[in-house]
């Protein structure tokens, strides 16, 4: 397991410390997905959290209904408009979430070292000493000493907003538990866990599924994150719901967020598109000195077969602040220094008073991280793990990458269809942006001709330094296999935002036929080799 990937001798001089970083066009190679609720709704916010830096936007079941978070995919449809900046769409499931519901809306306080009765007698009111939770068999699964955790996405009794209990004893359909801090808890509906106790119900519930046969159809979702997965079968459950919905281009993350999760991760991650590793829960299911044992480990496995991996939970304390803590900000570099693809912000963007700064913040945090990065290091370590021979298209695309470091670079453009080429450049984690450009396939059924690569070109948005434009349809109707038509997009695109100037040299990738090719060509059209 290596992690902790910096090059302390070669790049980190103490005055770069002191120089103040220039933004460019893109915020950082690591992506941010922003989950998007109360406060990062309208088309404003939504429009400035694409512009800070926000490539895929994560709508979570758990809270809210399908309407709202209709309304809210409708304003991120505007603001991708109107910003001309593409936006993954992730739907996140419920999953086995046990909730409290707070019919009146009225804050609650909570002091520490009351009692209080958690109960799945939903007729009881919610008050400072009944909690009404809708799951039957809570008093039968929980033992004296278990810990309960009640909140809003944060949720670990640190905050003055979630609740911490712990189980004092069971009586019928009644949990007594013993507050164990002081806190005030807002708002009409609040999710339960119980650490370390598996709840026992499927991981992708009924609700899910009507959620994604309906909402998910209907906007022909790029992603679901799966809550709470637990092993392999709960992904390829997944896979073939989604294939009955028509949705079988959908790429499937596992989040695991559970020890049970941990336990089964080398299966799930086989299964898995990608990997959410989520610390809001596995914070509190594992101790707190192991929880960044297991996330090396996960990003490692990651890295390892080149699937994205996005780490979440970084900068809690940014939900009510402008500043993120110290430990918070060295966190989010460390989990890019440690491979980590992707930043998932949630209460931070979905209640927080500040969206916007939070996904900047975590921007600047990780383009830091990110220039002193080990990628020599992180190449070796990647390709040592490759079978040999090797598939020609890997081979090539490693080279690819190696070529970008020997010729400096600007970027790397790739052509791919289905996305696959663009994200095996990706593993090999290249210092530069990797432009995709996304070929079109022409696809028939008996009924009609279709173009497929609109998905594909969204779900290169979860890949670290992949930015995908859509290829033209044209080049493929007319059967023209000539590269001029693509390469000059992404040399007009990339001059257009910045990222290309006069003489700087490109990498290219592409597939032609049976062969991989590699070549470099400077901006001018001049070929170098
Ligand atoms: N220079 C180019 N201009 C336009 N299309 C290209 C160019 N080079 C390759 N392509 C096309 O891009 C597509 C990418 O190849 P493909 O095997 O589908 O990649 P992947 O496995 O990533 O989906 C192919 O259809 C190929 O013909
Ligand atoms: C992202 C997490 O879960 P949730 O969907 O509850 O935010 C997590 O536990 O880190
Ligand atoms: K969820
Ligand atoms: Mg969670």
């Amino acid at each position: 397991m290596q992690g902790g990937q910096l090059i302390v001798e070669e790049n980190t001089k103490l005055s770069s410390v002191l120089t103040p970083s220039k933004p460019g066009y893109i915020q950082s190679l690591t992506k941010i997905v922003g989950t998007l609720g109360p406060n990062s709704r309208s088309i404003e916010v939504i429009e400035a959290c694409l512009k800070a830096g926000m490539s895929v936007a994560r709508f979570d079941f758990s809270w809210l209904d399908g309407d709202y978070h209709q309304e809210t995919l409708e304003n991120l449809r505007m603001a991708m408009k109107n910003t001309r900046k593409l936006c993954a769409i992730m739907l996140d499931t419920t999953g086995p979430e046990l909730q409290v519901c707070n019919k009146t809306g009225n804050p609650i306080d909570f002091k520490a070292d009351s009692h209080v009765t958690v109960t799945s007698d939903l007729s009881k009111e919610f008050c400072a000493e009944v909690l009404p939770v809708d799951y039957a068999d809570l008093a039968k699964m929980v033992r004296k000493g278990d810990t309960v955790y009640l909140g809003q996405h944060l949720f670990t009794g640190h905050e003055t907003t979630s609740v911490w209990l712990e189980v004092l004893e069971t009586k019928g359909q009644d949990v007594i538990c013993l507050v164990k801090n002081s806190a005030t808890l807002a708002g009409s509906m609040f999710t339960v866990y119980v650490s370390n106790v598996p709840i026992n119900l499927p991981t992708l519930t009924e609700h899910d599924k009507q959620v994604i046969s309906k909402w998910g159809s209907r906007n022909n979702i790029d992603f679901i994150s799966l809550s709470y997965t637990c092993h392999a079968e709960d992904v390829k459950e997944l896979r073939d719901f989604l294939k009955k919905q028509n949705l079988s281009e959908t790429q499937i993350y596992a989040k695991v967020e559970t020890v049970e999760g941990l336990k089964h991760f080398d299966e799930i991650l086989q299964e898995a598109d990608g990997i959410i590793f989520g610390r809001g829960n596995l914070g509190i299911d594992l101790p707190p000195e192991k929880v960044f044992l297991f996330q090396k480990y996960a990003v490692d496995k990651c890295n390892i077969v080149g699937k994205p991996v996005v780490i979440t939970r970084v900068v809690d304390s940014m939900t009510g602040n402008l500043r993120p803590t110290r430990a918070e900000a060295t966190d989010v570099a460390n989990a890019v220094l440690d491979g980590a693809d992707g930043i998932m912000l949630g209460a931070e963007t979905l209640r927080g008073l500040y969206p916007v700064e939070s996904i900047k913040i975590v921007g600047k945090i990780c383009a830091e991280a990110e220039k002193v990065y080990n990628y020599t290091l992180h190449f070796k370590r990647i390709i040592k793990h490759v079978e040999e021979p090797m598939s020609y298209a890997e081979s090539v695309a490693s080279s690819a990458v190696r070529s970008a470091v020997k010729v400096n670079a600007a970027i790397i453009v790739v052509f791919t269809s289905s996305g696959r080429a663009a994200r095996l450049i990706a593993k090999y984690r290249p210092h530069v942006p990797v432009v995709a450009i996304v070929t079109p396939r022409l696809q028939a059924n008996s009924l009609k001709w279709t173009f497929s690569g609109a998905a594909q070109a969204r779900q290169l948005l979860g890949v670290r330094g992949v930015y995908p434009i859509l290829g033209s349809p044209d080049d493929v109707v007319s059967g023209s296999s000539s590269e001029e038509p693509g390469l000059r997009l992404a040399i007009k695109h990339g001059r257009s935002v910045g990222l290309l100037k006069s003489s700087d040299r490109i990498v290219v990738f592409q597939k032609i036929g049976d062969s991989a090719v590699v070549k470099i060509v400077e901006v001018e059209g001049q070929l170098l080799a």
